[in-house]
């Protein structure tokens, strides 16, 4: 059985390649990092360090790569594969679809058997987007028979993995838990399940529930802790003020879960002390840059910030905290982070009323539009005193 993962980065190497080697797969890697791809192929292995007092240690074996750049490469790895993943960013997945659109051509020609196609990325749908940008390839023809070619499963992964600053580039140091969950009902005949996957029939109270608390609280540790010149979770988080309030937003969030869904208010009050647990591991070193990456994507309407907010809203509820997440966002000031830059010019440029519509979608008449425009200058006059 052969798999081919597309990004060998940071979950890429440390959570979905390690599952399906242990599953029994090859796991070929494809990755635009030409230095990541050679390593891999000359290596054919790498380790994964847990992070706890044992640091106990696997030993990711049965791994090559492909580079990413070369489409024909791309398009014979998926023509071969069994079965197909993604850990790349949900906004590179426009990126990767041509390449799995022309191996699907290939086995479309070959009659191979029908290809599950899972994205693994932080977001709603990430495998149904996916989905309509490798249908965007394809020619109407070709479009009436993906059904039968291929499926696109969502799912939600969850396990933090940092930056890594290792010896061996290879390396990688990933906290002890995780989570993958796939939905089963969009999955078609030839699935062989996977130890290790979670499956359900219903995967939207599983993502939400994840990305509302485990991403929310995160976003919200990072946007304060960047604000106050922390420059790791691990130190946001040993400040009580931003402790306290990284629980707060979580517990707005999971109101919002409890209403939509009937999540055990005891259950779930355990699992935001567990992801608080998770933030403060002492044995990760998780910098706010990366925590609070990509801010577009973090405040856009369908994301950690703007979605549960909305929901909570429009349920009765006032999401405050939310709010202040957003607007901590707005004061994300950093120079390599390319969305980041973009948002800072647009306040400059615009004024703060109509950026904050701009990213969130939220008109200005809206009465959680008027909470971020208050939290904002409230969080900016504190980060200056
Ligand atoms: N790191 C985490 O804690 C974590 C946990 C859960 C989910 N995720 C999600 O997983 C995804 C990846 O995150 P990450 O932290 O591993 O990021 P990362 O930057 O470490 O890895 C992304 C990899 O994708 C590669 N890549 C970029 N463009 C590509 C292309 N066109 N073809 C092939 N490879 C390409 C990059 O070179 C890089 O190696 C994101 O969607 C993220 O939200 C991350
Ligand atoms: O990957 P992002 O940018 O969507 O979010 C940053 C972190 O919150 C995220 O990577 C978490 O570490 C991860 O989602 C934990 O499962």
């Amino acid at each position: 059985m052969r798999a081919v993962h597309f990004g060998a980065g940071n979950i890429g190497r440390g959570f979905i390649g390690l599952v399906l080697s242990q599953a029994g797969y090859e796991v070929v890697f494809s990755d635009v990092n030409d230095l990541l791809v050679e390593r891999l192929q000359d290596k054919k292995a790498y380790t994964v360090k847990l992070a706890s007092e044992g640091q106990e240690t696997f030993t990711v074996t049965n791994v090559t790569a492909i580079n990413g750049k070369v489409l024909a490469d791309v398009a014979e790895a998926v023509a071969q594969a069994d079965l197909v993943t993604t850990a790349v960013g949900v906004n590179i997945l426009k990126h990767i679809a041509p390449g799995i659109a022309e191996g699907l051509k290939l086995r479309m020609e070959r009659g191979a058997a029908p290809l599950h196609i899972i994205a693994c990325e932080n977001a709603i749908g990430g495998s149904a987007q996916l989905k309509e940008h490798v249908q965007s390839q394809l020619s109407l023809e070709q479009q009436g028979k993906l059904a039968a070619f291929a499926a696109f499963p969502n799912a939600a992964v969850d396990r933090i993995v940092p930056i890594q600053n290792n010896e061996d580039p290879l390396e990688v140091i990933v906290e002890p838990f995780y989570e993958w969950v796939v939905d089963e009902s969009q999955m078609i005949p030839g699935f062989h399940r996977i130890e290790g996957i979670h499956y359900v029939r219903e995967l939207e109270p599983y993502i939400e529930r994840k990305l509302f608390t485990v991403n929310t609280g995160h976003c919200v540790a990072a946007y304060l802790g960047y604000l106050q010149g922390f420059a790791t979770i691990q130190q946001a988080m040993a400040n009580a003020d931003i402790a306290a309030e990284v629980q707060r937003v979580m517990e707005e969030t999971g109101a919002l879960l409890h209403l939509k869904y009937g999540f055990d208010k005891s259950q779930h009050a355990d699992y935001i002390h567990k992801i608080l647990n998770r933030f403060v591991n002492p044995y990760l070193t998780d910098e706010v840059t990366r925590v609070g990456r990509s801010p577009i994507r973090k405040l856009s309407s369908n994301d950690r910030l703007v979605r549960p907010a909305m929901q909570s809203y429009e349920r009765g509820m006032f999401p405050a905290h939310l709010a202040g997440g957003m607007a901590a966002a707005f004061l994300f000031d950093v120079s390599d982070d390319p969305d980041a830059v973009q948002i800072q010019a647009d306040l400059q440029a615009h004024g703060l009323a109509q950026t904050i519509t701009q990213y969130t979608t939220i008109g200005a008449d809206h009465p959680i539009h008027e909470a971020v425009m208050k939290q904002y200058e409230l969080l900016k006059q504190a980060s200056k005193a």
